[in-house]
């Protein structure tokens, strides 16, 4: 009987790990890329799409879905895997970032955060006790403490204050929820900006935290590709070996690739949906803008190297005329096969490190995409 929370690593290739994780609803193939569900649907796509896909976990927010429709309610539903018949693993982000992105008018203290909800501006607290009984409501299987995720350009001395009061969120998180309850792992999430010294001092306080995962916050957050980069290879390698390692919010296939490579397990980012809405595909051949006139009577596949239901049935030329008449349905086949575009890279990561040709599938990539793929 797998244990929830094990970790077990079949294959390296330079910092890549080739892992599997297991958790209460099945075991996880790493290096994986999870689809973005915030507020219990990637959008645009069902269940059944994203297991024809390929994916193996998805995300959900806690700051949304206590929002709308409300954690309580969730969980008289049975909780999130039945309420939106997802039976696979599900990732919970603890709301911290999101009150900090989406939400105005907010405080900070060190009992929690008080906000106004983006939906109708009334006040709301969550405190680092809060964020987990919520996440415990959704029953996801991998909870995310509260933290400060701080904006791109804070300055040192906030930056250092608030990963103290990140690592004491993250303590009380760990209090209330016994390590493996009900078959729930929790992971902490370093901070510490961009500062290499203030994230070796987030790491280590968290390190004396027994957390079943650790995650690298605090990306993602409009720095330049070379300042991500920077923190990853400074980072990713010092975490603990044995455990797997979450990039949150990243990112392009360039970045993800480059998380990989310093030793990087897990990613989640909105891109391949929200980009998707927009026309823009990503392909084994590049970026595709499918509005372009270009593309008005190409007949061929969208992706001619994809498997993905769109790519199998659809033309250039249909695909363009969906997005220009803003038909539905052009939301729909974009998602699926951009987020089959991330599962596979993830995919053919995996083989590459089995392999030991990681290398060269990033050289690869590398040659389609540029440097970090923007
Ligand atoms: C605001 C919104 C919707 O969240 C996405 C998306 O825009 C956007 C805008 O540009 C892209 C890159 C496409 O992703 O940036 C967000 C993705 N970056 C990111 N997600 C994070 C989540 C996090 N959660 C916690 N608890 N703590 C963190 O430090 C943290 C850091 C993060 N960084
Ligand atoms: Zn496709």
């Amino acid at each position: 009987m797998p244990v929830p929370g094990r970790f077990t690593i079949h294959a390296r290739d330079g910092k890549a790990r080739r892992a599997t994780l297991h958790t209460a609803h099945g075991e996880i193939q790493t290096p994986v890329f999870m689809p973005v569900g915030t507020q219990g649907s990637v959008k645009a796509v069902g269940p059944d799409d994203l297991l024809q896909a390929g994916s193996q976990i998805i995300l959900g927010n806690t700051y949304h879905l206590y929002l709308r429709p409300g954690d309580e309610l969730v969980a008289r539903r049975g909780g999130l895997h039945r309420f939106m018949s997802w039976d696979k693993p599900i990732l919970t982000d603890s709301g911290g970032f999101q009150v900090f992105s989406l939400s105005t008018i907010r405080k900070i203290s060190e009992k929690g955060v008080e906000f106004r909800s983006y939906l109708d501006g009334s006040k709301h607290f969550f405190s680092p006790e809060k964020a987990i009984s919520i996440q415990q409501n959704l029953g996801s299987d991998i909870m995310m403490v509260l933290d400060e995720c701080v904006g791109y350009g804070a300055d040192r001395e906030y930056t250092a204050r608030s990963l103290e009061r990140t690592t004491r969120w993250a303590r009380r998180c760990r209090e209330v929820h016994t390590p493996g309850a009900d078959g729930q792992l929790m992971f902490g999430i370093i901070q510490g900006g961009f500062h290499e010294d203030l994230r070796e001092e987030s790491l280590g306080q968290l390190l004396e935290i027994p957390f079943e995962g650790y995650a690298i916050g605090g990306l993602s957050v409009g720095e330049s590709t070379e300042d991500m980069y920077r923190i990853l290879n400074h980072i990713g390698p010092r975490m603990p070996e044995e455990k797997p390692r979450y990039l949150m919010g990243v990112g392009t296939p360039m970045d993800i690739l480059e998380g990989i490579e310093s030793g990087v397990d897990m990613f989640d980012c909105v891109l391949p949906t929200r980009n998707a809405r927009n026309g823009t595909l990503f392909t084994s051949q590049g970026k595709v803008n499918i509005k372009r006139a270009e593309f008005r009577e190409d007949d061929g596949p969208l992706d001619p190297n994809c498997q993905c239901y769109t790519c199998r049935n659809f033309s250039r030329a249909y695909l363009r005329h969906l997005y220009t008449a803003r038909e539905i349905l052009s939301y729909r086949l974009n998602s699926l096969h951009n987020i089959a575009f991330f599962l596979e890279l993830a995919r053919q990561a995996r083989e590459a490190i089995e392999g030991g040709r990681f290398a060269e599938l990033k050289a690869h990539y590398q040659g389609i995409y540029g440097t970090d793929g923007r």
